[in-house]
C-alpha cells in the first residue's frame, strides 16, 4: 500500500483482467467495484483541485505517479530542481490520463455490471460502432462465417478467359452482354461487401440460365434438313436459341415452307429480276438488326454474303460445307458438285465442316469437322446422305456452344469450342 492507504493500480487492472475473464462472479464484482469507482472518481477530481489551489501533487496524486512512473521518485530528492520539477509533472501529467482512463474503465465496467452486459461485448459492440460510423463495408461477424472475408466466388461458373494449355490462348467472348455485365458486376461487387458478392455467386452458379438466349437467322436455297434439324433442338431446349427469321433466295424452297408452318418470318435476299422485292444488302442488315439477331447461319444457302452484312456481324455468321476444307471448297463447290468432286478425287475420307464466313466462298476460319469415310463403291448421293447426317449433328453441336458462350480464340487466331462436359477441355 502506499501512504494514501489504497491498493496500486494494478490490483484494479488485475480486477478488470479477471472480470474481462469472467473468472470472478459478477454480483461480487458489482459490490467491490463501487469502492473502486470512488477511489477513480476522487482520483481524477483531486488533482484537478489542488493544481488549482496549490500546484502541489496530492496524495492521490502521489498515489498513481509512485507506480508505474519510477523516475516521479526524483521529486523527493528536493535537490536539483529543474529536472525533477520538470519530471514530476509530466509524470503528474500521465498519472492524471491513468487516473480519467480507470475512471473511463471503471464506468464501463459498472454500467456492465448492473446491466449484465459482457464487457467484452460492451467493448465489441463500441468497436462495431465505430466502424459502422466509418465505413459503408460489412463487417464479418465471427458469429457468421457465412459471410467470412475468405469465401471468394468460385472460379469455374464463368467461360475461363485464359486457357492454359500448350497454345496460348486468349478468351475473346462471343459472351452475352448480359453474362460480360454479370463479370463485370461481381468483380465490382468484391470490393464494397462480402455479402452482395456470396449474392452474385448464387447467381453466378447458375450462370448456363443466366446466359442471354440468342436470337438466330438461317439462310437457306434448298429442303433446308440442316434448318430444320437446328429449330428442333431449339424447341426441345438443347440450344439456347430460337430461330426468329429466315432468309432465302428461293421464295418457296423446302426451307421456306417449313419456317412458314412454324410461323417464322422469311425474308428474300438478294434481289433478283425476278424477284424485285427482296433485299438489298443495306435493307437486310437493317432487318436482321430489327429482329435483335445475334448470329447468323447458313445452311444451304448458295449467294455470296455481301460485305456489308459481314461487317455488321463480325465474328457471328458461320456456315456448313459438304467436305473437309480447305479440301473442295469455293466458287462452284456446292451440292452435290461436292460429293462428285470428292469422289473423283478418290479420297478416302470427307466430311462436312463449319466455319466463319468472310467475303470469299469457303476461306474463313475452321471451327469444326467430322469425318466420315468414303467407301470404293460409293455414290455421290450414298456419299451426300452419310455426310448429311453428321452435318445434322455437328451444327446442332455448335449452335449450342454457340448460344452458351463457349467458342474461344486461340492466340494464333484459331477458334476452339470449349467442351460442355469438361469445360478445361477445348476442341
Ligand atoms: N461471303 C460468303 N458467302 C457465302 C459463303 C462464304 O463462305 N462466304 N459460303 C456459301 C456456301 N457455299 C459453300 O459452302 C457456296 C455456295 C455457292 C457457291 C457457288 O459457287 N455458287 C454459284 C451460284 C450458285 C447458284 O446460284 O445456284 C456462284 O456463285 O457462281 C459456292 C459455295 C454461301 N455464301
Ligand atoms: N457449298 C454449300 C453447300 O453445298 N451446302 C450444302 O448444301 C446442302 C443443303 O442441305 P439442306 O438444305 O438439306 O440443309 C448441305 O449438304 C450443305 O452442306
Amino acid at each position: 500500500m502506499d501512504q494514501a492507504g489504497l491498493p496500486p493500480p494494478l490490483f484494479f487492472y488485475l480486477f478488470i483482467f479477471l472480470k474481462t475473464t469472467q473468472f470472478l462472479p459478477r454480483l461480487l464484482f458489482s459490490l467491490i467495484f463501487p469502492f473502486f469507482f470512488l477511489h477513480s472518481l476522487a482520483a481524477a477530481a483531486i488533482p484537478t483541485f489542488y493544481s488549482r489551489r496549490r500546484q502541489v501533487s496530492s496524495p492521490s496524486l502521489s498515489f498513481f505517479s509512485s507506480f508505474p512512473f519510477p523516475f516521479s521518485a526524483s521529486h523527493r530528492c528536493g535537490r536539483r530542481k529543474g529536472i525533477s520539477h520538470s519530471l514530476s509533472v509530466s509524470s503528474s501529467l500521465l498519472s492524471l490520463a491513468a487516473s480519467k482512463l480507470s475512471l473511463f474503465f471503471s464506468f464501463i465496467v459498472i454500467f456492465s455490471g448492473f446491466f449484465s452486459l459482457d464487457f467484452c461485448e460492451l467493448l465489441m459492440g463500441t468497436q462495431s460502432l465505430f466502424y459502422g460510423l466509418c465505413s459503408k463495408s460489412v463487417i464479418p461477424s465471427p458469429k457468421n462465417p457465412r459471410n467470412s472475408l475468405s469465401s471468394s466466388p468460385p472460379s469455374h461458373s464463368y467461360p475461363s478467359c485464359f486457357i492454359k494449355s500448350k497454345y496460348r490462348v486468349s478468351f475473346r467472348p462471343q459472351c452475352s452482354p448480359a453474362s460480360q455485365r454479370l463479370r463485370s458486376l461481381s468483380r465490382l461487387e468484391c470490393k464494397n461487401s462480402v455479402e452482395k458478392v456470396s449474392n452474385v455467386v448464387s447467381e453466378k452458379e447458375d450462370s448456363t440460365t443466366l446466359i442471354k438466349r440468342k436470337r438466330l437467322a438461317v439462310f437457306v436455297s434448298g429442303g433446308g434438313s440442316n434448318f430444320r434439324s437446328i429449330h428442333q433442338a431449339c424447341v426441345e431446349g438443347s440450344v439456347n436459341g430460337d430461330v426468329v427469321v429466315l432468309v432465302s433466295n428461293k421464295q418457296a424452297c423446302g426451307g421456306a415452307q417449313y419456317a412458314r408452318d412454324k410461323n417464322i418470318p422469311v425474308i428474300l435476299f438478294p434481289k433478283t429480276k425476278d424477284g424485285p422485292d427482296a433485299l438489298s444488302p443495306d435493307d437486310l442488315v437493317n432487318v436482321l438488326r430489327r429482329f435483335e439477331v445475334d448470329f447468323i447461319l447458313l445452311a444451304g444457302y448458295l449467294k455470296l454474303i455481301p460485305v456489308e452484312l459481314i461487317r455488321a456481324y463480325p465474328r457471328s455468321i458461320f456456315n456448313i460445307h459438304p467436305s473437309l476444307l480447305p479440301a473442295f471448297g469455293g466458287k462452284g463447290y456446292y451440292g452435290m458438285k461436292v460429293h462428285k468432286a470428292v469422289i473423283a478425287s478418290g479420297a478416302r475420307y470427307s466430311g462436312p465442316t463449319i466455319h466463319f464466313v468472310d467475303e470469299h466462298y469457303d476461306t474463313g476460319r475452321i471451327l469444326a469437322q467430322r469425318v466420315v469415310p468414303v467407301l470404293a463403291n460409293d455414290t455421290a448421293e450414298e456419299l451426300a446422305a452419310r455426310v448429311l447426317r453428321e452435318e445434322h449433328k455437328l451444327y446442332v453441336e455448335v449452335t449450342s456452344a454457340l448460344c452458351e458462350d463457349r467458342i474461344v480464340w486461340r492466340e494464333d487466331g484459331v477458334p476452339l469450342i470449349r467442351s460442355k462436359v469438361n469445360p478445361k477441355e477445348y476442341y
